[in-house]
């Protein structure tokens, strides 16, 4: 087939086998294989080609394309700019399962897993993760490198800072704006602005941590 892109997966975690069954379903992607430092032959049936070592080789053979598939924004964000330094272009994994409007934009090398709704002019930022049944509203801004993790719901015009995790079922009332690298514990119900660099948990949600 034309324009099949072989793809190597850069982690082989459960983030990882989540992301590999999306590309599988792409027809668009040939999957090389996956790189990980843990031991084992294989991963959702694909293989484990080494550690990140491999990854000049590879690009040698002719893989010019790459998905980090790694939980952890700070180490995901981290990898995505040396993959991408190193020449490989970074594909998208969209669950066919998503919705995502005309008018929403895309970055690069991002998960946007089953269930998720991305509605008209939201922007998601490079290397994000919009996971399972995540609703991100209207004109909301995700930005480099966030993770709104399973069942979230982000109201209309709601700015996500660079790194930040919105953890399992956050809800965000309107026009919210959260901070770069903070964290919102699962369940929390955001109705203030949370700052950079916090954790922020419960209903309303309110900070109890500061790194900085
Ligand atoms: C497909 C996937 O798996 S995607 C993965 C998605 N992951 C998540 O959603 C994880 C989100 N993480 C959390 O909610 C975590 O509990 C965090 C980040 C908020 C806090 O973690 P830590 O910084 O380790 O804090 P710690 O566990 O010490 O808790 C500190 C206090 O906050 C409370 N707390 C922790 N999480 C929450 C929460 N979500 N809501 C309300 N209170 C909370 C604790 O009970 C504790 O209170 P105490 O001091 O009165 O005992």
């Amino acid at each position: 087939m034309t324009g099949v892109r072989k793809v190597v997966v850069i982690g082989a975690g459960g983030h990882a086998k989540v992301v590999i069954d999306i590309l599988k379903s792409d027809p668009t992607v040939c999957l090389a294989g996956c790189t990980t430092k843990a031991p084992g032959s294989e991963v959702s049936g694909i293989p484990i080609l080494g550690d990140d070592s491999v990854l000049p080789r590879l690009y040698k053979e002719g893989v010019r394309h790459a998905f980090v598939a790694i939980g952890d924004n700070w180490l995901r964000e981290k990898l995505c700019r040396q993959t991408a330094e190193a020449g490989f272009e970074l594909v998208n994994a969209i669950s066919p399962r998503a919705f995502i409007a005309e008018s929403a934009t895309l970055g690069s090398g991002i998960a946007v897993m089953a269930g998720a709704v991305i509605h008209a002019e939201a922007h998601i930022g490079d290397y994000a993760v919009i996971n399972t049944n995540a609703s991100v509203d209207h004109e909301c801004r995700i930005g480099t490198a966030c993770h709104i993790a399973p069942g979230s719901t982000l109201s209309g015009n709601v700015t996500v800072g660079t790194g930040t995790l919105l953890g399992t079922g956050t809800k965000v009332i309107d026009g919210i704006r959260i901070g770069e690298w903070s964290v919102v514990g699962a369940g929390a119900t955001v109705v203030r602005d949370i700052p950079d660099d916090c954790t922020a948990v419960g209903v309303p949600a309110r900070v109890i941590k500061r790194r900085r």
